[in-house]
């Protein structure tokens, strides 16, 4: 039977003790926006995708949309097939003898549900792969056969959309071909989706919220701009560390090939940074992933220097980092959240402590823009 509860909730809690691993999360979830479970290769994501599709037993609960899949308690765990989730793993397994439009029909004639036409043209533009209807599997790159694999999971209108890296047999240039359209997934889709990755990059691109992972429980989760800035967040990544700032497209300079972000936080204006051009439209709204690493501190507003960014801010809080010469200073630029990596010593020359003010000088050729 499947048990009604709270009519939007999204929850997992799962317990499994296998020899050398134990898994025991507690997760709280949104009911849509791409949240992407993070952390090192063995930390358990992969299990978790498999409990919550029910490819695996571990003691717990799950509700999605308002509908138990699973309670230990009361004895329920419904099969795979009575899960309403799309899963979509690192290779594409479409059907290789079955046109892309035949492989897409196939799952929305299973599930039988309601406006199944509009459902599979939504998905099919979702993705932009009307064009390649006509094709065989086979003769796909890497890249196209995620998007089919995608769309084919989203036509069948699930409650939930599992990705397990998705992108992880893709070479580089594939990567950033699909990533616009997996950009899309959190703009446009009304359900929740879960996303497995080790990549930075796709975590910063694509994530709203985050649950960090390491052996099996949850050291870190919230939306993404909160995750990032935390200084544990940094100093577990290393060299990745970095906060995520929101701003908009607001001009492009043809001559030097830049253009010119203006960042918003809290719906008021906090800030402008240059970065090399990007192909975007003015007043697209875009995520900057500024790294702590390309970030100095100065006590004066710095004059004479070719760095053309700079944001005056205060500084929140100073925290250890990996390496012990380091520190992770977390500095409040009008509401935005800078990281920057600095010695201690650099630190302690300048005499700077929670609550100075100071100029956050960021390189603008190491903005990497979305
Ligand atoms: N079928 C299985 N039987 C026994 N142990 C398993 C099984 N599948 C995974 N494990 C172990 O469980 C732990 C968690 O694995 P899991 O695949 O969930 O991690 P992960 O975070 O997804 O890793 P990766 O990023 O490398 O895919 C690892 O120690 C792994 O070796």
């Amino acid at each position: 039977m499947i048990g009604l509860e709270d009519a939007k909730g999204f929850q997992i809690k799962l317990m499994l003790n296998r020899a050398d691993f134990a898994l025991a999360v507690d997760l709280q979830l949104p009911t849509q926006g791409v949240t992407v479970l993070f952390g090192p290769s063995g930390s358990g994501k992969t299990t978790i995708l498999r409990c919550v599709a029910g490819l695996e037993k571990a003691a717990g609960h799950i509700v999605v949309a308002g509908q138990t899949w699973q309670d230990t308690r009361t004895h329920i765990h419904l099969p795979t097939w009575q899960r309403d989730l799309g899963y979509v793993f690192q290779e594409a397994s479409l059907f290789e003898h079955l046109s892309v439009e035949k492989n897409l029909q196939f799952g929305v004639k299973r599930v039988r549900k309601p406006e199944a036409a509009r459902a599979l043209a939504q998905a099919i533009e979702l993705l932009g792969i009307e064009h390649l209807l006509k094709r065989s599997p086979a003769s796909l790159s890497g890249g196209e056969r995620q998007r089919v694999a995608i769309a084919r999971a989203l036509a069948m209108q699930p409650k939930l959309l599992l990705l397990d890296e998705p992108l992880a047999s893709l070479d580089q240039v594939r990567r950033e071909e699909i990533l616009p359209w997996l950009e899309r997934l959190h703009a446009d889709l009304k359900i929740p989706v879960l996303y497995v990755t080790h990549s930075m990059h796709e975590l910063t691109r694509l994530a709203d919220h985050v649950v960090l992972l390491n052996q099996g429980s949850v050291k870190l989760q919230g939306p993404i701009q909160s995750v990032l800035a935390d200084p544990t967040f940094a100093a577990l990544v290393g060299g990745e560390a970095g906060a995520i700032l929101q701003g908009q497209v607001a001009a492009h300079d043809e001559t030097y090939h830049l253009t010119r972000i203006d960042l918003v936080a809290n719906e008021t204006a906090a800030g402008q940074l240059w970065m090399r051009q990007q192909l975007l439209p003015l007043k697209t709204r875009v995520r900057v992933h500024v790294h702590a690493n390309d970030v100095s501190l100065s006590l004066l507003e710095p004059v004479g220097t070719s760095i053309q960014n700079r944001m005056r801010g205060v500084i929140e809080s100073i925290t250890p980092d990996m390496h012990p010469a380091n520190r992770i200073v977390t500095v409040n630029c009008d509401g935005q959240l800078v990281l920057a990596r600095v010695t201690a010593r650099a630190l302690d020359e300048l005499g700077l402590e929670a609550g100075a003010v100071v100029w956050c000088q960021i390189k603008s050729v190491a903005l990497a823009g979305r």
